[in-house]
């Protein structure tokens, strides 16, 4: 099978491998665990819901395998305060650079210009990546299930919850999300994207959302970009969006986040 979430799992191997030449897991690990304390991800969607607002996980997107590039005047930091003064709860960082143009210095950059607690969203298949994530400032990873195997997702989760991070475990149907629920995360995102054919529809949210237990928090994934969309979700009961590239084609990427959640 040779589609894109399997060419870049395979490619993200290859980078593993040549990072940690570079910086020996022991380095990264030492550095992991000398970082000051996460800022509260879950916290933070959590505060939103409780005040009746939406939750919105705010992606810094450059570019991606299904749009090219997305975003050209691409300034984190700016993004990282614009999204900050529109109400966002959480930022979403892309840092896989081969098929997002994203960056590791896109993530200290952002989350140096805010408050807010910064997911960073990469392909993660090795604990290694873990211990990077909280060295480089992440308060929250991904967890892709159709990426993983139980155990390592497991082990995966755990880990990052020893370093004081949240995981969003992201699914794509009922299996991926039994699986999803073996693990101790609040946050399970539903992705309406596809990884293997880029089609997106927002019925995959609905489609599982009962399957979801009430002691877990669904964020909807991919492909919202009008207020029908967020009202659809809404009306399901749907509180926590995570969004990029409706944002990042703006000017003003918080403005138009004020603008889509405004009711
Ligand atoms: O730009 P959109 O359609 O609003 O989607 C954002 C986010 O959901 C998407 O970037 C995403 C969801 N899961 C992923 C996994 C890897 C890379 C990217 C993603």
């Amino acid at each position: 099978m040779s589609d894109i979430l399997n060419t870049i799992l395979a490619r993200k191997v290859e980078e593993i491998e040549q990072r940690s030449r570079m910086r020996p897991l022991e380095m990264v690990r030492d550095r992991a665990e000398a970082m000051a304390p996460a800022r509260g991800f879950v916290r933070a969607i959590q505060s939103k819901l409780d005040a009746g607002a939406p939750a919105v996980i705010a992606e810094v997107k450059k570019a991606s395998p299904s749009k090219g590039l997305i975003r050209a005047d691409f300034r984190p930091a700016d993004i990282a305060r614009s999204y900050e003064a529109g109400g966002a709860a959480c930022l979403s960082v892309l840092t896989d650079v081969d098929f997002f143009q994203g960056s590791n210095l896109y993530l200290g950059e952002a989350r140096a210009a805010c408050g807010l607690p910064v997911l960073r969203k990469d392909f993660t298949v090795d604990p290694y990546q873990v211990y990077e994530a909280r060295m480089i400032g992440a308060d929250a990873i991904l967890l892709i299930v159709a990426a993983l195997e139980d155990g390592p997702m497991i082990e995966m989760a755990n880990l990052a919850h020893d370093l004081g991070m949240d995981v969003l475990v992201e699914v794509h149907d009922i299996d991926e999300l039994e699986r999803a629920l073996q693990t101790d995360c609040t946050l399970i995102g539903v992705n309406n994207r596809n990884l293997r054919t880029f089609e997106v529809s927002l019925d995959t949210t609905l489609a599982l959302r009962q399957a979801v237990p009430p002691d877990r928090t669904l964020v909807t994934e991919s492909g919202i970009a009008t207020p029908a969309d967020v009202a659809r979700m809404r009306e399901a009961g749907i509180g926590t969006f995570l969004v990029g590239e409706r944002f990042m084609r703006e000017a003003d990427p918080g403005a138009a986040l004020q603008r889509l959640f405004a009711t």
